[in-house]
């Protein structure tokens, strides 16, 4: 890990395995940014699963291989050394000695990041290194985010939620995080990201025992309370 775990508040971690709370929902919906403050709030670990999607991706065009030659981009995931931290306000992302936190966010990597998700040897590889991430976790608890997490990383996990707003909720709240960029461009291209992404895992539909948090009425605060609720009823900390 890049960022190691605050070491004051190892103890609170009781043997086994973290409590996981596992947030999927379309793009745009709050996941990262609602799941980091939740886990913030909870003094708890925070994994974005989605960087390793980027980083992938990113590591991909570094090396000039055909983002939709899956062929090429399982061959490379030998050499793809990845590490993340997991603490909500300080991780870092790594790849090899690049630190790519800020590059992965660009919408070169964002544009190729759909086809290299849809490789289902990527998408068991990373999935084997979120959990294994996940069971090397140091504090009580850890809230996991990305779109196949309640249903294929962690389906087993005490808490499952899935964080939605409506479509227009959502590109509004997105282009408006992106100056320089027109709203119609910046929906359009969230709509087709979900659109790709859809076919390869459903996020749009809570699976059997997830609960629903539509934030579509909901300010950021409401929202972050609102999954906090979930955690609380759910594992009564
Ligand atoms: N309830 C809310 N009210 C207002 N703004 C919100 C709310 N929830 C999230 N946001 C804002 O919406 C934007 C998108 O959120 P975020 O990036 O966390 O979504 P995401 O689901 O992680 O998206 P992606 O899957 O594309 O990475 C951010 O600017 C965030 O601050
Ligand atoms: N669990 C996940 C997480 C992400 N993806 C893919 O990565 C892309 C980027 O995710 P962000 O959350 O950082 O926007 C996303 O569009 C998916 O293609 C995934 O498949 N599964």
């Amino acid at each position: 890990m890049t960022d190691p775990i605050d070491p004051t508040n190892t103890a609170d971690r009781t043997a086994g395995l973290p409590i996981v709370v596992a947030v999927d929902g379309p793009a745009g919906s709050g996941k990262s940014s609602v799941s980091k403050a939740a886990a913030r709030k909870l003094g708890w670990s925070y994994l974005d699963t989605g960087a390793a999607y980027r980083a992938l991706s990113w590591f991909v065009v570094q090396r000039r291989l055909d983002p939709t030659d899956s062929d090429a981009v399982i061959d490379a995931l030998p050499d793809f050394d990845y590490r993340i931290g997991t603490h909500p306000d300080t991780y870092h992302v790594f790849v090899g000695d690049h630190d790519v936190t800020d590059v992965i966010r660009e919408p070169e990597v964002t544009a190729v990041v759909s086809a290299i998700a849809r490789v289902p040897e990527v998408r068991a590889f990373l999935t084997g290194l979120f959990r294994a991430i996940i069971a090397h976790g140091e504090k009580r608890g850890i809230v996991v985010e990305g779109r196949d997490i309640t249903t294929v990383v962690c389906p087993d996990a005490p808490v499952r939620i899935l964080l939605t707003a409506d479509e227009q909720v959502r590109m509004a709240r997105r282009s408006a995080e992106l100056t320089g960029h027109s709203a119609a461009h910046v929906g359009e291209a969230l709509r087709r990201r979900d659109a790709a992404d859809s076919r390869v895992v459903d996020f749009m539909n809570a699976a059997d025992g997830v609960i629903t948090v539509d934030s579509t009425d909901l300010d950021f605060d409401q929202t972050v309370d609102a999954v906090i609720a979930v955690v609380q009823k759910e594992t009564h900390v």
